[in-house]
């Protein structure tokens, strides 16, 4: 089973397009995972995805059949993401959000709202005997900068990656909330923080990237599991061209553009077959936060959100198109667990000892041949060889001193073949010669 599922979201006509073009639509439903899409040429395009929300779907259904199963897996120590992809306006904020995050009536409530309740009703239900901490963090990625949203001074974020924690930003604030209530408080806090930011900055939120970050941390006896889950607001997805911008908005167009084509270009590498090829994780900022939740140990569910108006119909199709892609990303999905490990004050998780090889042969494929890692991963797997975690260093001369073993080995082995060898020389001799006295 592919670890992305990718669906595609229609939002109600607005009153700006039913104004425009009556209550015409570029949809045609076939059943709860097709449809037909006319495009701008009156061309029809069908299109299948793991699930489509046509107009009118309920908030609930999507998180349902979206989230639901991804937080039951991060509190399992399966890392998750959603990610909301779209134009402006498709409706990306509110599938994420609702209305608003507190006080918004149970029909309207967003993804957050209800993945918060969804994360502590599964603790609820787990085993009494295992202790959770939850930790909650927010960034904003503008203009390729990553701002905490809990704390506007640190503007500037680095991300980093631990051998041992993977990808985490560096420095960020991290509330640890106990209960539904108190998570809400400090989302809807850095919800009004990135309004504040935005008027200092002349910016509309549209423009920027919104990541929620959840860590848990389940503790039974001497074992640790941990769960990354990251949930994205994308900026809008349109292209610079059509917002007939210039100065400081083109800049942000094309930074948005950038990012959002990193993100299309891992999401194509990842769906590419061929082991060792290269993930271009670090040619943005978004790509480099959601490493190891697209390509690594985790569950993703991607939502493109879209408008059902003729007169989006253009921006529609590419990101149908997107999320048609993204498809093609296989990785399973796999429990994060490391015994004793404290990873307080980090946002990101330990790896496991799969993805400690994994990042082996990423760094030998950048000076070996494709097939010779290839068949090194192959030699891992017969051989049952893992790898401590903590030091690719010390993988990389465990590795050294392996093939240094296997030559020294090979030479004893031609230096005893050439004695035998020697031998049997000396033996055709002797029975030469006898041969010759007869
Ligand atoms: N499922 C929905 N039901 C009712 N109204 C919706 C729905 N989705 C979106 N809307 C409305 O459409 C408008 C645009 O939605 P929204 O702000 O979520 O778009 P967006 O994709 O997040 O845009 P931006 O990129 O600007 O953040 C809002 O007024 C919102 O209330």
């Amino acid at each position: 089973m592919p670890n992305i599922r990718v669906s595609a979201l229609f939002r109600p006509l607005s009153l700006k397009e039913k104004f425009e073009h009556g209550d015409s639509v570029s949809i045609r439903a076939i059943d709860t995972e097709s449809f037909i899409f006319k495009d701008e040429k009156e061309e029809e395009i069908k299109f299948h995805f793991d699930r489509v929300f046509f107009q009118g779907s309920q908030q609930a259904d999507i998180y349902e059949l979206l989230a639901l199963p991804i937080v039951k897996g991060v509190v399992d120590g399966v890392n998750g993401a959603i990610i909301t992809y779209g134009q402006t306006g498709a409706g990306k904020t509110y599938s994420m959000e609702g209305p608003g995050i507190i006080g918004c009536n149970e029909e309207q409530k967003g993804l957050l709202p209800r993945v918060v309740d969804g994360l502590f009703n599964a603790i609820k239900l787990s085993d009494d005997m295992t202790r959770y901490t939850i930790k909650l963090s927010m960034v904003e990625i503008y203009l390729e900068r990553v701002r905490d949203l809990f704390d506007l001074s640190k503007d500037n974020l680095q991300i980093k990656e631990s051998k041992v924690h993977g990808i985490f930003v560096s420095g960020v604030t991290e509330i640890s909330i106990s209960d539904s209530a108190e998570a809400l408080r400090s989302l809807s806090s850095g919800i009004a923080n990135r309004a504040v930011g935005e008027t200092q900055m002349n910016m509309a939120s549209s423009r920027s990237h919104c990541i929620y970050i959840f860590l848990i941390q389940q503790e039974l006896k001497n074992e640790k599991r941990y769960g990354k889950l990251i949930l994205v607001d994308l900026a809008g997805s349109e292209k610079a061209e059509r917002t007939g911008a210039e100065g400081r908005v083109l800049e942000e167009a094309k930074t948005i553009n950038k990012s959002l084509s990193a993100l299309g270009n891992v999401i194509n590498a990842l769906g590419s077959p061929g082991k060792g090829n290269h993930i271009p994780y670090r040619d943005s900022k978004l790509t480099r936060i959601l490493q190891d939740a697209l390509g690594g140990n985790s569950q993703t569910a991607l939502l493109c959100c879209c408008s059902p108006s003729p007169s989006n119909a253009s921006e529609s199709l590419s990101t149908l198109r997107f999320g048609a892609r993204a498809k093609h990303i296989k990785a399973l999905p796999h429990v994060s667990l490391k015994e004793d490990e404290d990873t307080s004050g980090l946002g990101a998780l330990p790896l496991t000892k799969n993805e400690s090889c994994e990042r082996i042969l990423e760094k030998l494929s950048q000076k070996m041949k494709a097939e010779d890692v290839e068949l090194l991963e192959q030699l891992f797997i017969l051989e049952g060889i893992f790898f401590d975690p903590n030091s690719v260093e010390e993988v990389e001369s465990a590795y050294d001193d392996m093939t240094s073993r296997t030559i020294s080995t090979l030479h004893k082995a031609v230096e005893e073949l050439s004695k035998t060898v020697d031998e049997l020389k000396k033996e055709n001799q002797v029975l030469k010669g006898l041969i010759r006295s007869c």
